[in-house]
């Protein structure tokens, strides 16, 4: 394996560089120097880390949407609709389906339809195949910051254009959106292919334009254990780091037990920093990303909105710097830009009530930290084992080892050997460890509040609790109870 965590080297760069940029014809647009002073010509106010910064500093939650349609015009019309009538703090353009494959003639298809029909025929926005110009144009029109948002396993062209078009961040990584995006696509591959991102992020901080990066927390969105997903995103932030990215947002996703989320967000900057200093690294800057539930959703409006609002609350009261908000849509699909909208105002309703309160520490919520933390270095400790002191082959390691496992999960590369299900608070635990390096003590920990859990229920923990967990909030519910 001839992966290593080291910052990739000038001749490498420029290597691959030649490659990516002729993927398609609207690389050749993009032209370093240029962006660079483009991007120095913009306003401060328009820069996505900045915000954040200021955010953290005032202990701000902020709402974002994810949003993206198939044409440039009704493209920056949603978004704007988003940023005045969604009042929203940061702005979203998601990319389509066909370009987080690489497949740009499909997405011209999808957008030449799109122009016959008169409405998005893809679900998100091409912005490889619309290219530079058309990403500085949404930018120039939009007054919040935008980020980029997709599901890339080769992430490379897709980033050297949205970049030199303006944009200041981007979300993703070589784990992250892998191992819950594709089934092929190696780990060894996706992690370089996501180095290569994070050089050229490098290089444009080193010309003074800060570009914040964003891991994807959240991986299957469906019971993931916070260790695991902490773990993910700790490595993630690390290989960042390696090749000069300073600006770092690292992610959760919600999992619907208070106590726990608010754990959970609360540990990971802290364990990002422990392990990043470990590591040597100092120059960085770290913020959080909540993301509301990103499991099925209630098709009920009314009941969406409890979850969407049961999400912005436990950002709020986890003083996340960031929460990813969903729609009352969520079930049905591609929200319109009202509901999208709507989801946004419901969000910030609860940020602004909650935010001059917090939670009091208590044993539960200390126990709660305490446990993340444990789990979390046990994972990242054996992955630096495997790796012999470098993160990016631990973590190809880890995979094959089912160090790492995330449930759920498409990737090949993934063991699938882990079964998580709730407690009877509705905590994720987890049932079947698979070969997650934890203590006994640890696994005393989960099985005896999954136990206690088959107790109140009156039946034996099995596949049937994992099965009741993954469509109880679709159901109303939140502890996937027996019938
Ligand atoms: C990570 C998956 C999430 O992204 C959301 N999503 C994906 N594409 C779009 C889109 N084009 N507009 C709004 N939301 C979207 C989807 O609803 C889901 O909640």
């Amino acid at each position: 394996m001839d992966l290593t965590n080291r910052m990739m080297e000038p001749e490498e760069f420029a290597r691959q560089r030649q490659e990516v940029l002729n993927q398609w014809a609207t690389g050749r647009d993009v032209d370093f120097e240029e962006a660079v002073a483009y991007h120095k010509n913009l306003p401060r106010s328009k820069n996505f880390g900045y915000k954040l910064a200021e955010g953290k500093a005032g202990g701000i939650t902020f709402a974002q949407p994810r949003a993206g349609v198939a044409l440039l015009n009704e493209h920056l019309e949603l978004l704007r609709f988003l940023e005045e009538e969604g009042e929203a703090d940061f702005l979203p353009t998601t990319i389509d389906s066909y370009t987080r494959q690489n497949r740009y003639a499909e997405a011209q298809t999808g957008i030449d339809e799109s122009r016959l029909v008169g409405r998005s025929m893809l679900n998100g926005f091409p912005a490889v195949n619309h290219g530079v110009s058309a990403c500085r144009q949404l930018i120039e029109h939009l007054k919040v910051p935008v980020q980029v948002r997709h599901g890339t396993p080769d992430a490379r062209l897709l980033a050297e254009i949205t970049l030199a078009g303006g944009f200041t961040a981007y979300e993703g990584g070589g784990i992250s959106y892998n191992i819950p995006y594709a089934k092929e696509v190696s780990l060894e591959k996706s992690i370089k292919y996501w180095q290569y991102v994070d050089r050229l992020v490098g290089m444009y901080e080193e010309k003074g334009v800060s570009i914040n990066r964003e891991p994807f927390g959240p991986l299957t969105g469906t019971l993931v254990p916070p260790s695991v997903s902490h773990a993910v995103a700790v490595i993630e932030g690390i290989l960042a780091v390696a090749q000069g990215v300073r600006s770092l947002t690292l992610g959760y996703g919600q999992c619907g037990n208070l106590l726990q989320d608010v754990a959970a967000i609360r540990t990971l900057p802290l364990l990002a920093a422990e392990y990043l200093n470990k590591l040597g690294y100092t120059d960085f800057d770290i913020t959080t990303v909540f993301h509301q539930w990103m499991g099925g959703f209630p098709q009920d409006e009314a009941k969406a909105y409890g979850v969407i609002s049961w999400g912005a609350a436990a950002a709020a009261l986890g003083k996340a710097t960031k929460v990813i908000v969903k729609s009352p849509h969520e079930a049905l699909g591609i929200p319109t830009k009202e509901a999208n909208a709507a989801g946004i105002r419901t969000t910030k309703q609860i940020l602004n009530m909650l935010k001059d309160q917090s939670l009091p520490m208590t044993e539960e919520l200390a126990l709660e930290e305490k446990m993340i933390g444990e789990e979390t270095r046990a994972i990242l400790d054996r992955t630096l084992d495997l790796g012999e002191g470098d993160m990016a082959v631990g973590a190809v390691r880890a995979f094959q080892a089912g160090v790492i496992d995330v449930p759920f999960a498409p990737s090949r590369y993934n063991g699938g050997r882990i079964l998580p299900a709730r407690d009877s608070q509705g905590a994720v635990r987890v049932l079947d460890f698979g070969n997650l390096p934890f203590s006994e003590e640890i696994k005393e920990f989960h099985r005896e509040r999954i136990a206690r859990r088959g107790r109140d229920e009156g039946r034996e923990p099995s596949f049937q609790m994992v099965i009741d967990d993954i469509y109880a909030i679709g159901k109303g519910m939140l502890v996937g109870r027996p019938r």
